[in-house]
């Protein structure tokens, strides 16, 4: 696993990404999500959607890295394993203070590239819909992508030397507008936009195509509801 603290040099002439994906333990994430799955299966469903997100923004050539802020060492070690720096979220500030916090690492990192917090919730997401809201957002200075309900937020970017200024939570859209952010309106980006805090959240990621994580997860738990 790869900690804080290590170092790059930014040489990377394509202008490529760097992501930070924000986790919470597994033992309080997605707690909206247990009438649906059960005690259970929730943090392992949890664990399975970061999987899938991690390893679909790897997948996109124009990404360099990910940077994971979590404190669950479980999932950090899942997901470094896939490719994805883990950074610790200590102190546990809540969701906006990790972003704050992962964005200082890349640009210690990485200066000079673009820089987008995406949500650790979007199991459907697929590598042609998330490069081209990529390749879209390197135009703007600050530029997101509102959630499917069109209430909150699941990508905001800010291009070399400007501030992300994160202001996830809640009803996040209209913060992000208000802060002057570009809204990303691309037609056939729902997989970027579909992220899973309900039961119905789930159903609709899996009718649109969840990745091997969780439809193995989900499939799991289906057997074992089934005994
Ligand atoms: N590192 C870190 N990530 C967080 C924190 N709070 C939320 N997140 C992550 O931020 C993203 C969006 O959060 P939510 O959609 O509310 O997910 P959640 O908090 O697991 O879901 P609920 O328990 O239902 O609110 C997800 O990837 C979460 O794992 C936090 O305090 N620290
Ligand atoms: C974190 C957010 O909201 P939710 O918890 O509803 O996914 C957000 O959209 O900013």
């Amino acid at each position: 696993m790869r900690i804080e603290g290590e170092t790059a040099t930014n040489t990377d002439p394509a202008g490529r990404w760097s992501l930070v994906v924000p986790l919470k333990p597994l033992a309080r994430a997605k707690s909206r999500l247990v009438p649906a799955s059960g005690a259970l299966l929730r943090p392992r469903l949890a664990l399975a959607f970061a999987r899938d997100t991690v390893a679909a923004a790897l997948s996109c050539p124009a990404v360099a890295d990910v940077v994971v802020v979590t404190d669950d060492t479980a999932a950090g070690a899942a997901l470094a394993a896939l490719g994805a720096r883990i950074v610790p979220d200590t102190p546990a500030a809540g969701l906006n203070a990790a972003l704050a916090h992962g964005e200082r690492v890349v640009r210690a990192a990485r200066p000079g590239a673009p820089l987008a917090a995406l949500n650790a919730d979007l199991p459907a997401l697929r590598p042609a819909e998330f490069s081209r809201v990529l390749e879209f957002s390197a135009a703007f200075p600050r530029a997101f992508v509102p959630d499917a309900a069109g209430i909150g937020t699941t990508f905001l970017s800010a291009g070399p030397g400007v501030e992300l200024r994160p202001a996830f939570g809640g009803p996040s859209r209209s913060r992000h507008l208000a802060s002057g952010a570009v809204e990303i309106t691309l037609p056939d980006i729902d997989s970027v936009r579909r992220d899973v805090d309900t039961g119905e959240d789930l159903r609709l990621a899996l009718a649109l195509g969840v990745g091997p994580f969780t439809a193995g997860r989900w499939a799991a738990g289906a057997l074992a509801r089934e005994r």
